[in-house]
């Protein structure tokens, strides 16, 4: 079942995690790539995934394929925050700019990586790009319009994880337009200013990393108790019902 090309092993990329990443590519297994917040742990990703290519010993590499989960929204969210306490007109100025220009310089370094001889190398060895999916795109601030990361992020070989809501009000009233690399230098810009009032994009992206990897941790525990307590009972009656809750 492991070894199906339809199975990706979601791995988050934390520091310990990474190295997994690489064992279990070279192995022929497609990963998921998860919980990724900022530029240099995506670049430890995407390393993670040609080193695990080159020490594959499979010799037909189209067997085995990744994606990369590039989340949106909770960057905004912890970022304005810090925005809003910095106060000055320049930095509420960013507010709701800095994830989007992420994403965009996100785009940019997938470009960048997956060519030159390193990937044509293993392209020619029949591997295919490690792919960029947005994660988190539903607006946290309900002062952001709903399509707000959808459309922004719209551009080739990117895979856009919808939850319903937003996925309604892309049908509704999206725009599809190729925005993803349409204003890099100003994403690059907004970026540097971010950085230039003392935000440590990385500190950001460890930040996050933790509290998610918590909330995700406990909604987990939550299924894995609801279903002990449902086998416990041997009431499969209304086993459809879902043990989730929100985090
Ligand atoms: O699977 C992860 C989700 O894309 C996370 O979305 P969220 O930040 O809205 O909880």
């Amino acid at each position: 079942m492991v070894g199906s090309p339809c199975v990706y092993m979601k791995i988050p990329a934390t520091d310990e995690s990474i190295s997994s990443m690489k064992e279990v590519i070279s192995l022929g297994i497609s990963v998921n790539a998860t919980l990724i917040f900022c530029l240099p742990k995506y670049e430890a990703v995407i390393d993670a995934y040609l080193d695990g290519l080159e020490s594959c010993g499979m010799t037909d590499l189209s067997k085995v394929s990744s994606a990369a989960a590039f989340y949106i929204s909770r960057v905004d969210v912890t970022l304005d925050k810090k925005l809003e306490q910095i106060g000055t007109t320049e930095a509420l100025d960013l507010k709701g700019k800095g994830a989007v220009a992420q994403a965009v310089l996100a785009y940019q370094l997938y470009q960048k990586k997956f060519s030159g001889p390193r990937w044509e190398r293993l392209e020619n060895r029949g591997a295919k790009k490690q792919r960029l999916m947005w994660a988190s795109t539903n607006v946290k601030n309900p002062s952001y319009p709903d399509t707000f990361y959808v459309n922004s992020l719209i551009g080739p070989d990117t895979i856009s994880t919808l939850p319903v809501q937003a996925l309604q009000a892309f049908m509704d009233h999206g725009i599809l337009s190729r925005t993803l690399d349409a204003k890099v230098s100003e994403a690059q810009d907004i970026y540097n200013a971010i950085e230039k009032l003392g935000i440590d994009w990385s500190s950001v992206g460890s930040e996050l990393e933790h509290e998610v990897l918590d909330s995700f941790t406990k909604s987990f525990d939550n299924v894995l108790e609801c279903m002990q307590k449902k086998a416990k009972l041997r009431d499969f009656s209304r086993a459809y019902e879902p043990c989730f809750q929100d985090n």
